[in-house]
């Protein structure tokens, strides 16, 4: 049984944004594996599922819903895969890249992608050390430590023309931002470059 019902899971996300069903099934299985690898290693500080669907899953697809027309995407430090995984089960037609550093969060992406049965790419390193031509039509940015560093280190894989989409409740200078839904103080701020 999965720990959330297909009917459930839609409820959660309706305030981020409209999920076709066989995007809840994919997300449903991603959920329950995200649960199983949480029990033993430490992904994400939420453990509350219901709460980790309505902020990683919500705010991913939110983020998702609202980028332009893409045709590539670069996660940066995406963790548990957010907002990169959810994008990618929305925006099939992009080719999202997953960068994570930490060995035991690409181990996860890698296995998620592989359980979803995605071609996603997982860069298991630092963006940093990317080969200096990879750019991308957008870059997506949440929660990353040292913020200012990670948006100096984003900012310079955009593409000419593409977009920086960042997840912040600093929107100092932003000329483009969104209140996330069910947020009073945190905001998708989208930067064309
Ligand atoms: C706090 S987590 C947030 C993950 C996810 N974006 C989210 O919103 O839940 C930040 C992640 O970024 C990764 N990270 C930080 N700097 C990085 C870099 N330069 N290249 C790749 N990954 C990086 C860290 O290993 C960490 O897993």
């Amino acid at each position: 049984m999965p720990t959330l019902s297909q009917t459930e899971l839609a409820a959660l996300l309706a305030p981020f944004a409209e999920t076709p069903a066989p995007v809840l099934a994919q997300l449903s299985t991603y959920l329950d594996l995200l649960l199983k690898w949480n029990a033993r290693t430490n992904l994400t500080a939420i453990r509350d599922p219901r709460e980790i669907v309505a902020r990683h899953f919500g705010e991913s697809l939110f983020t998702g819903a609202h980028l332009p027309l893409c045709g590539t995407l670069l996660d940066f430090g995406s963790g548990a895969g957010f907002p990169g995984l959810p994008i990618q089960l929305l925006r099939p037609e992009i080719r999202v890249t997953l960068a994570e550093s930490q060995n035991k969060k690409a181990s996860f992406l890698r296995e998620a992608v592989r359980t979803l049965g995605l071609q996603t790419e997982v860069w298991s390193g630092r963006v940093e050390d990317m080969p200096a031509s990879r750019r991308f039509d957008a870059v997506t940015l949440r929660a990353v430590d040292n913020p200012q560093a990670a948006m100096a280190g984003a900012s310079v894989r955009v593409a000419v023309g593409g977009t920086l989409a960042s997840l912040t409740s600093d929107v100092s200078g932003a000329a483009d931002a969104l209140l996330l839904p069910r947020s009073t103080d945190r905001y998708l701020v989208m930067t064309r470059c």
